[in-house]
Parts: structure tokens; C-alpha cells; sequence
């Protein structure tokens, strides 16, 4: 039998090796788990390796080096190289397929086309007529035209019924005319608008004869397909730079009175016809399809993230070596502190959660689109409660993790040849992006508010909250049966997630009765209200765990899974255990247990954590990273990177002459004096 994990080379460094002698699983296996199949993870390393053989696709420097300008061009340059190569790389059919092409080669800071594939294709496959279809997607697909989702302005991104920028219909002349009324009005983040995009999906306040109907979707041509320059009417450019992400040109623009045909607004769902008719889609969400789909897709997004920062600090953290647990051996890897354990297993086991989770969404939301198709709404409004939760709770979490696999660097950290501040800088745009984090989550209260009130009106209610009409116990059962269950786990992780619901519910409710009217009583209960939805979210993220441990199939993988699936319960039990102290439901006991539990968990980890993070299957490539080089030689490779800074081409540079050398002159003399 050959090594379980598969990242191991000879010449790597013998502490990395050592740790992937000791896994348990085989790490390919596993892949096939994170990545939903077997194939799916045999055709992440055919890209990277065929990727690997074109040279002119490997990045020319490492990417902190570069400018802004140079990552622009950069990331353009491998797009123009990938499109030659394009069919003979991926099925360009498959979305994690593209993803990972993405990722290997250009990597997260983006590129010319990145809305263009995660917005502006998913938003005409959508919300496009078969006629409007022929005359862009198609287009789109070949990349004839390129595009993006322009929605956020300057004044307003949440509150999308206040959008500035109005679609007015001119009946005469069957055109609507767009315009940005004032400064506020500006569109004001899209991805790729600045320079790249020829064209945009704008989302403007439609009216017909003066009546406001909100936010509609309208195809919008920016530039001329052949110059690159604006089109009259419009004035297009960069926001200028962000805190990463800085390969993407997120733009303003400002439409000046600009006519476009009728047939330019997205008509599959909602019309206006010749004479102004105006006939609503059978969901008045339905337009709000493109940014399902982002939220869908964003907790395998968060979880790679992670997963990518715990590679590198994990990798790194087993041949860094500092200290000493007992005197007498020589200095430890950092690894065998429990408070880097502690700081490091419990984020791998939330990616591996993230992933899990994030199968199971994707899988309701091509449910969702499938039925939409034919017009059938009945399972939105569940969609858009478990993508509001989850993308808000998924991208803190992923936040946190992030920033403590940079800690746990060490002073390496904070270098950029770690790469983990850049990953933590696309990572957190996540908390912004596609809602608001507060703002889904008070979505996802609103939910859980009626089905709330339903049970207190003695409604059975099911799906995602059957749970709340579900008997309880007053006491959990953890440490209380003989046989060791998960099941106690999520029953407590119910109660709680319950208790908090009802507790808020109950709060609005009586403000309702005391006279106060509904807005201000929900934002005076929405704290409790946003801990309701968190609460809820985690316990579905901890089933989804559950259910996947319980359906491997293979022994190895089942245990090494279920070892995570236990470090994930009691960990995250202990962050939200007051909820569960304050009305007894746990007692002191049973919290010495559950903590008892976290550190024996870190120990079984402890000889797996680098084949955990191995079993993700990123590539150095991919990584960028200096600390998490697969084959552990960080040292010498740290002091190459560094020979890459511009301020090293010369031993002296012009501020020694210009500011440096009068002022220590000038301090000399002034001694002398
Ligand atoms: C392929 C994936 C790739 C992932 C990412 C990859 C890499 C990452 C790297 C870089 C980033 C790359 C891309 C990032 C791109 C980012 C793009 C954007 O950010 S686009 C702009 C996104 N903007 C928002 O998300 C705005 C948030 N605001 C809203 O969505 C709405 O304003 C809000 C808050 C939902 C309220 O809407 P409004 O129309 O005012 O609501 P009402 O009060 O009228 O009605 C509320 C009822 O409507 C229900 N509702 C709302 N939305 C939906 C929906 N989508 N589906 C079903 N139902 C919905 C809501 O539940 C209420 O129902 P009840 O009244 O309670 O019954
Ligand atoms: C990297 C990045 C990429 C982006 N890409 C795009 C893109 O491609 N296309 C596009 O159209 N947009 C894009 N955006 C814009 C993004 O969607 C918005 O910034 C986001 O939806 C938040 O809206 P806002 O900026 O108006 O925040 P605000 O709503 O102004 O938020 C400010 C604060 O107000 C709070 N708040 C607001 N409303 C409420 C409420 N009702 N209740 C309680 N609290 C509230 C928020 O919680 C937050 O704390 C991008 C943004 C980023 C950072």
C-alpha cells in the first residue's frame, strides 16, 4: 500500500514528512468528499497539472510585488492566454471546473472577467427572454461582449427600493430613458466596471407614468465594442484601490439621460409592454435571482478561503520550531502547543462544515432555478432564508479563522510571503458583498419570526425550522446517555437556536402590543433578532456536518470525519453556551465535559492536522504562499522572495542622498556644536 497522503515527495523538508507519514486516511479520498466526487477532485489536479506546462500562465513575479496597474494588466494577460487554451483545460460547463482554473492561475485578487462569469452570465441565463438570450448571452459565452451586475450606488446598496437611478418609460418612442439623477446616484462598486466591461445589467427604479414599480433590470451597452471607448451619455471609471482585491476594477457610473430600446429591459418574468402595460412576475423577488446565486456559491467560496489560510499556517506551523515543552528535548514544532491547536483544528473542522453545508445549498438552490424556470416560486422564500443566514454567519466565521491562522504565523504572518492577509482581505468582502452581513441576517429573522408565530398559533411548522415545532427537553442529554450521540449534540444546538427565537419573538411581540409600530419595534428588538438567525444557521451548519459523516461510506474517511465532526460540536457549543446556561438546560458539569471533550478532540486531531489541510489539494500554485509550500522549505525560499523587492535593486537608494544623509549631516553638526 502506498502512503495514505499523497503530498509526499522525497527532499521535502523531514518534519513535513514525518506529519503525513502519521495520516490515517487517504488524502485523495477525502478530496472526493470536500469537492462532492471522486472525478471532481481528479480533474481539480489534471487542470493544475496541465496548467503547470504552459509556462506563459505562471505568474511573472509573486503578486505582492506588483502594482495595481501591473496586477490589472497581469491578471488580463492570463485571461488572454487561458482563452487559447480554454477548451482544452476545463469543461467550460462546469463551475468548479472554471473556478479552480481561476484560482490556479490568476487567483483571488480578480480579473477583467470575473462578474462577467459570476453575475452578468447568471443574471441573463435568468432573467432573459429566448430572443434577449440570442442576442447577448450567447455573445456573453464566447466572450464577444463582456459584462457585469450594476446595481449599488453611491448612496444605497441595502435598501435596493431607494435606488436613484430611474428607468423611465417613454411610450412614445417605446424606449426607457436612464438617468442618474444625482451624485448619490452614481453606480458605485461593480465589479469590472471601471475598465474592463463592455456592457452591464443595470438595475434602476423603473416608472411608467410617474408610478414607482422598483428595482428592474436593464441590459445597458457602456462602450463601443470596438474602440473601448464610452458611449455618449455615459461616464464610466475605477473607484480606485480597495484594501485587496486590487486586480479588479470596481467602477462608478453615471448615465446621463441615456435612451435604450424597450426590449433592453430583462423580460422572461416581469413585462412592460408597447403601451407602458405593466405585468407583474409571478414572485416579485424573482429579479433578485442573480444575487441568490452568488450567496449560494459563497460558502464553498469562504470555506476554500479558509481552508487555503489553514494550509499555509498549519504546514508552516509543522516545521516551525520555538521552544520547548520539556526542557530536556530539543525545541518543538508550534504545533504541539495546544494553544496553537486550539487556535488552528477547530477553523479546519468549520471549513470542512463550510463545504458541507455549501453542498446542500447549491443542491436547493439548482432546485429553486430548475422550478423558476417554469415559473414555481413555493421554495424562494426558504432559499432566501438559508443563503441570508449563511452567507452572514459563514463569512464572520470565515473572517475569524482567517485572521487567526495569520496569528498563529507568528511574525511570518504578517509578512505578504505568507499571502494570508491578501486572502483575509478578498475573504472579508464577503461580510460587505451580496447583502450586508446584519442586513440578511434581520432577512433570515424575518423568516424565522413567522414561522414563530405560526407555532405559538399551534401551526406545525417544517423544513428548515421544523425543529421549533419539534418536542423538547428541559435538560440536554450530553453526558447524560450511555451511548456517545450526536444526536444530544444538535438537540442542545436546537433548544438554543429555539429558546433565542422565541425569546425574540416574544420581545417584538410585546412591543407590538404595547402600541410602538412594527419598523421601530423590530429595530429595538433586532440585536436579539440577529442573534436568533445566527444561532439557527450554526445549528444547520453543524446537521450538515452530521449528515455527511453520516452517509460516508468508506471507514477511514468516516473516522477521520467523524473526529472533526466532534472537535465542531463541542467547540462551537462552548461559543454559544451561555444561551444554554442561562435556563439550565446545561449545567457546570456537563460544560467540564464538553470542554473535557474540546481537548481530547485536539489530540486525536493533532496527528492527522496535516493531512486534514493536505486532503483540500492546493496547489503551490494556487497557494502563493512562501509559509505553505507543500514540500516545507520555508527558510531559504523566505530570503529568495525577499530578493524580489524593488527597494533591493540598489545598495543605496536616492532617499539616502535626498533626505536621509542631510539630516544625519545636519545631526552630526549639530553634536559637533
Ligand atoms: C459563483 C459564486 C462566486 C462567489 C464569489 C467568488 C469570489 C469572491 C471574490 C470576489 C468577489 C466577487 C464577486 C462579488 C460580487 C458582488 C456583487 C454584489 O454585491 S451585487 C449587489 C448585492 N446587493 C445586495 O445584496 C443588496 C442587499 N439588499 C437586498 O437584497 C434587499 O434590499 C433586501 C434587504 C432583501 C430587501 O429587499 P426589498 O425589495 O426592499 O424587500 P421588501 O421589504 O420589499 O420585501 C422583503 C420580502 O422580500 C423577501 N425577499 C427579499 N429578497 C428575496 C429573495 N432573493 N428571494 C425571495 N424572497 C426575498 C423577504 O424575505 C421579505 O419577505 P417577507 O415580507 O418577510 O415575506
Ligand atoms: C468587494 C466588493 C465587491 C462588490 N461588488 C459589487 C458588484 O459587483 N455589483 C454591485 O452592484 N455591488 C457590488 N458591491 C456593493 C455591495 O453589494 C454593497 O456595498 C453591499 O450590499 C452593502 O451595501 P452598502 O454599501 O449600502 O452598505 P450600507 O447599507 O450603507 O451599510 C452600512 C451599515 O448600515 C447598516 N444597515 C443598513 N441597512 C440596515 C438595516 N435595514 N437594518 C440594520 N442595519 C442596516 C449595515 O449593517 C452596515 O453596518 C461590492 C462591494 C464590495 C465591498
Amino acid at each position: 500500500m502506498g502512503n495514505l497522503n499523497k503530498e509526499i515527495r522525497d527532499g521535502d523538508h523531514p518534519d513535513i514528512t514525518e506529519e503525513r507519514l502519521k495520516s490515517t486516511f487517504d488524502t485523495h479520498k477525502m478530496a472526493a468528499q470536500i469537492y462532492n466526487s471522486q472525478r471532481a477532485a481528479d480533474r481539480r489536479n489534471e487542470i493544475t497539472s496541465a496548467v503547470l506546462k504552459i509556462p506563459e500562465l505562471q505568474d511573472i513575479k509573486p503578486l505582492p510585488f506588483l502594482s495595481r496597474e501591473e496586477k490589472v494588466e497581469e491578471a488580463a494577460r492570463k485571461i488572454g492566454i487561458l482563452s487559447e487554451h480554454l477548451y482544452d483545460l476545463v469543461n467550460v460547463n462546469d463551475g468548479a471546473e472554471l473556478y479552480h482554473l481561476n484560482n490556479v492561475v490568476i487567483g483571488g485578487e480578480g480579473n477583467p472577467l470575473a462578474l462577467h462569469g459570476v453575475m452578468f452570465i447568471p443574471v441573463l441565463q435568468a432573467q432573459a427572454t429566448d430572443e434577449q438570450k440570442k442576442k447577448w448571452l450567447y455573445r456573453a459565452m464566447k466572450r464577444e461582449i463582456i459584462g457585469t451586475y450594476a446595481q449599488t450606488e453611491m448612496g444605497h446598496g441595502s435598501n435596493l427600493r431607494k435606488l436613484e437611478t430611474t428607468a423611465t418609460y417613454d411610450k412614445a418612442t417605446e424606449e426607457f430613458v436612464l438617468n442618474s439623477p444625482t451624485t448619490t446616484s452614481m453606480k458605485w462598486w461593480p465589479g469590472n466596471l471601471g475598465k474592463s466591461t463592455n456592457y452591464a445589467v443595470v438595475v434602476a427604479t423603473l416608472i411608467i407614468n410617474e408610478k414607482d414599480y422598483g428595482p428592474h433590470s436593464f441590459m445597458v451597452q457602456l462602450r463601443d465594442e470596438n474602440t473601448h471607448k464610452p458611449l455618449p451619455n455615459i461616464e464610466v471609471g475605477d473607484i480606485g484601490p480597495k484594501m485587496a482585491y486590487n486586480a479588479t476594477d470596481n467602477g462608478f457610473l453615471k448615465l446621463n439621460h441615456l435612451r435604450i430600446p424597450r426590449t433592453n429591459m430583462l423580460m422572461k418574468h416581469v413585462k412592460v409592454e408597447k403601451d407602458g402595460t405593466y405585468i407583474k412576475p409571478p414572485h416579485a423577488k424573482m429579479s433578485y435571482s442573480a444575487m441568490v446565486h452568488v450567496r449560494a456559491h459563497m460558502n464553498n467560496t469562504m470555506a476554500y478561503f479558509l481552508a487555503s489560510s489553514l494550509t499555509i499556517a498549519v504546514r508552516y506551523s509543522s516545521i516551525r520550531r520555538q521552544g520547548h515543552i520539556n526542557p530536556k528535548e530539543p525545541e518543538v514544532k508550534v504545533l504541539e502547543y495546544q494553544t496553537q491547536q486550539h487556535r488552528l483544528f477547530p477553523h479546519i473542522a468549520r471549513a470542512y462544515a463550510f463545504s458541507f453545508a455549501g453542498a446542500e445549498t447549491v443542491r436547493l438552490y439548482e432546485k429553486v432555478k430548475k422550478d423558476m424556470e417554469s415559473g414555481e416560486t413555493e421554495l424562494m422564500a426558504d432559499l432566501h432564508a438559508l443563503t441570508s443566514g449563511l452567507k452572514s454567519v459563514v463569512t464572520y466565521l470565515t473572517m475569524q479563522g482567517i485572521e487567526q491562522a495569520r496569528q498563529s504565523c507568528g511574525g511570518h504572518g504578517y509578512s505578504m510571503a505568507s499571502y494570508i492577509s491578501e486572502i483575509y482581505g478578498i475573504a472579508i468582502g464577503g461580510c460587505t458583498y451580496e447583502g450586508e452581513n446584519m442586513v440578511m441576517l434581520l432577512q433570515l429573522a424575518r423568516y424565522l419570526m413567522k414561522a414563530a408565530k405560526a407555532v405559538k398559533e399551534g401551526k406545525k411548522v417544517e423544513g428548515l425550522v421544523g425543529y421549533l415545532s419539534a418536542p423538547d427537553n428541559r435538560h440536554s442529554l450530553i453526558d447524560r446517555t450511555p451511548e456517545k450521540s450526536y444526536d444530544t449534540y444538535l438537540k442542545t444546538f436546537e433548544h438554543i437556536a429555539r429558546q433565542q427565537i422565541f425569546r425574540a419573538f416574544d420581545k417584538l411581540e410585546k412591543m407590538l402590543t404595547s402600541g410602538l409600530p412594527h419598523s421601530e419595534a423590530w429595530n429595538k428588538c433586532s440585536v436579539e433578532l440577529t442573534r436568533a438567525s445566527r444561532l439557527h444557521t450554526r445549528l444547520f451548519i453543524a446537521q450538515a456536518f452530521a449528515r455527511r459523516v453520516h452517509d460516508v461510506v468508506d471507514f477511514h474517511i468516516k473516522e477521520a470525519l467523524d473526529d472533526l465532526l466532534h472537535l465542531h460540536l463541542n467547540y462551537e457549543l462552548l461559543d454559544v453556551a451561555s444561551y444554554a446556561l442561562e435556563d439550565g438546560h446545561l449545567c457546570g458539569e456537563q460544560m467540564n465535559f464538553i470542554r473535557s471533550e474540546l481537548y481530547r478532540s485536539l489530540g486525536k486531531i493533532r496527528p492527522n492536522a496535516v493531512s486534514y489541510v493536505d486532503a483540500w489539494e492546493l496547489s503551490d500554485m494556487e497557494l502563493r504562499s512562501v509559509l505553505g509550500r507543500r514540500d516545507g522549505h520555508v527558510y531559504e525560499n523566505l530570503y529568495k522572495w525577499a530578493q524580489n523587492s524593488s527597494l533591493n535593486r540598489t545598495d543605496v537608494l536616492p532617499v539616502f542622498e535626498k533626505y536621509l544623509k542631510p539630516l544625519m549631516m545636519s545631526a552630526r553638526k549639530n553634536s559637533k556644536l
